[in-house]
């Protein structure tokens, strides 16, 4: 609780009408959510107008308003008007819970691809190390193992700022999030400043938001920027970066000039401080060798795919710069258990593999075709399709994707949200049919009804083979036009594989 007087003093305020001497109780930009006590501030989004709820904020007991035009409220409704509400949700939301960022050590990682799995791992290392850790990111947020939803990868400020209180008052030591780059370009993580910044990868998605690659890359850039500059309650900081990458330089360069901040770089195909060589999986584990300080090292995991050494070498990066010894990470990182959905295997008992994965991008999709023609000498068939209301420029690609590294393809529905499902797979069949051409041996079908394409799919496989069902992983919904349903590619293919076979 704090006093509406001294909270307003961090920001700037064109002009007030009403009392200023009351307690805020909470804080909230949706009406709905409005309690007695709450300061409601009205956010301009791009469905409505948050101004066009104020009435309804104030007849639910707000103690104030916080607007940036006039708005038609019962008289005696206390009103801040400020330039920017967006800006005073900034600076308002982390002052009133007196900034718990500070409280804790602040992991980030952003990129394209490998967010969730790299925080993941991240705090699986942190725990072993008898840390109290928090998540934050795509699936869930954690303190410790105790779940709780979430409905952005990374959330808005008022929601980020109340979940790190609550991690900061139960003792959270150490937070693991992602950080999107809708979240960096939006200012989401407002208020909060890094202690380890890392990077992943950069490759296309999003682009229907950022435009351009160039613009992508400088929204994730600014994680950089935001990496603490105070080295007395704060020191040992660093900026751990994928040299693989072609965008890694962007990334170098939002760090320079950051005293405090030394870059660690991983890779394997280039020279780098963190360093995997011999590499060397199967459908459930991996092998290599750690190069670093001009040691070898054997890291053993339980995580397929080339992708996954990359994701593993910057957990190892945060976790070192978060102090913890190589000896201690190795022997975590061999009792990690892969995420919910990221090449998650469903057994049955099938004489094939069926593999659930989250891959809903041009890269994703061709990392885990990739690795899974790496683990099988049968046929590749993949089911998947593509996101309504999200970048087209993706579509044709994965199509194109699908078509040179699958034997079978089953083009079907992701999430089309307002979109029209059968747009969205003819865009998705320019570019198969497209590279076909090139794989005369590849065959695709079209099956807009996810459960049917998944059934399709198990039906064809054979002995030796692998259905890789991708795009949705751990999500347990489909979100459709006029409503979200239960759907899970896990228990759909359960269901089909005991049917089918
Ligand atoms: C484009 C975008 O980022 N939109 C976010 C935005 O929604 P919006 O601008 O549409 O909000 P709006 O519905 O127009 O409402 C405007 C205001 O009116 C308020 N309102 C609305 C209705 C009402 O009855 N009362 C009321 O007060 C709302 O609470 C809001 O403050 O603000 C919402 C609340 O914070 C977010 O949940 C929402 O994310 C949507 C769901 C979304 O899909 N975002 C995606 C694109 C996204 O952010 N993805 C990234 C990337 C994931 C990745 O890495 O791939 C992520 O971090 O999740
Ligand atoms: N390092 C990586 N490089 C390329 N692809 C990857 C990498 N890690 C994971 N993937 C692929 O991307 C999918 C999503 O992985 P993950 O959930 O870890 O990424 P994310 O960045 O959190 O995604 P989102 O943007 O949805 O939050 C995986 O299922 C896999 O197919
Ligand atoms: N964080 C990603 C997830 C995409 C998952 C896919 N199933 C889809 O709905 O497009 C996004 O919001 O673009
Ligand atoms: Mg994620």
């Amino acid at each position: 609780m704090k006093n509406l007087e001294k909270l307003l003093k961090c920001t700037d305020i064109n002009y007030i009408v009403g009392d200023t001497n009351k307690e805020i109780t909470d804080i909230t930009a949706d009406s709905r959510e409005v309690k007695e006590g709450s300061l409601f501030i009205c956010l301009d989004g791009a469905h409505v107008d948050g101004h066009n709820y104020a009435a309804s904020a104030a007849q639910k007991g707000a103690a104030a308003i916080v607007a940036s035009r006039e708005i038609d409220v019962p008289e005696g409704t206390t009103v801040v008007y400020v330039t920017d509400t967006r800006k005073a949700m900034e600076d308002i939301t982390p002052f009133y819970f007196d900034y718990p960022a500070r409280r804790m050590r602040m992991i980030a990682v952003t990129g394209t691809n490998g967010k969730t799995t790299s925080t993941h791992i991240i705090a699986h290392i942190l725990r072993k190390e008898g840390y109290k850790v928090g998540v934050i990111g795509t699936i869930h947020w954690l303190i410790n193992d105790e779940e709780h939803p979430i409905h952005n990868t990374t959330p808005d400020v008022i929601t980020l700022q109340k979940i790190l209180f609550q991690m900061a008052e139960a003792g959270v030591t150490h937070v693991s999030m992602e950080v999107s780059s809708h979240a960096l370009s939006l200012n989401r993580v407002a208020g909060v400043e890094f202690d380890t910044a890392v990077f992943t990868n950069l490759t296309e998605d999003h682009l229907d938001y950022h435009k351009t690659m160039e613009n992508y890359a400088a929204a994730k850039a600014r994680l950089f920027s935001l990496v603490s500059s105070d080295e007395h309650t704060k020191p040992l900081k660093s900026g751990i970066i994928n040299a693989d990458d072609p965008y890694a330089h962007v990334m170098k360069e939002a760090v320079h000039g950051k005293t405090f901040c030394p870059v660690f770089t991983y890779a394997i195909d280039h020279d780098a401080d963190l360093r995997a060589v011999n590499i060397h999986f199967s459908s459930r584990a991996s092998v290599f060798d750690l190069k670093m300080d001009g040691v070898t090292y054997t890291v053993h995991t339980n995580l397929a795919g080339r992708f996954n050494v990359y994701n593993t070498l910057a957990a190892i990066g945060a976790a070192l710069s978060e102090g913890v010894r190589i000896d201690h990470i190795i022997s975590a990182l061999a009792e990690f258990q892969a995420c919910p959905g990221r090449f998650e295997l469903i057994n049955e008992g099938q004489p094939f593999g069926v593999v659930v994965d989250y891959a809903h991008t041009p890269d994703g999709l061709e990392n885990i075709l990739k690795t899974a023609k790496e683990i099988t000498k049968g046929r590749i068939l993949v089911v998947f399709g593509c996101g309504g209301d999200r970048d087209r420029k993706k579509r044709p690609i994965m199509g194109a994707i699908a078509a040179k590294y699958s034997d079978i393809a089953i083009i079907t529905s992701d999430n089309p949200r307002s979109e029209d499902p059968n747009f969205i797979i003819s865009e998705v069949e320019d570019g198969v049919r497209q590279e076909a051409k090139n794989h005369p041996a590849f065959h695709y079908e079209v099956i807009a009804d996810r459960r049917q394409a998944i059934e399709r799919a198990i039906r064809l496989a054979e002995a030796e083979d692998i259905v890789l069902i991708a795009g949705k992983g751990h999500e347990t919904y489909q979100i459709l036009k006029d409503k979200t349903i239960h759907f899970d590619d896990r228990e759909e293919a359960r269901k089909a594989i005991r049917e089918c076979k």
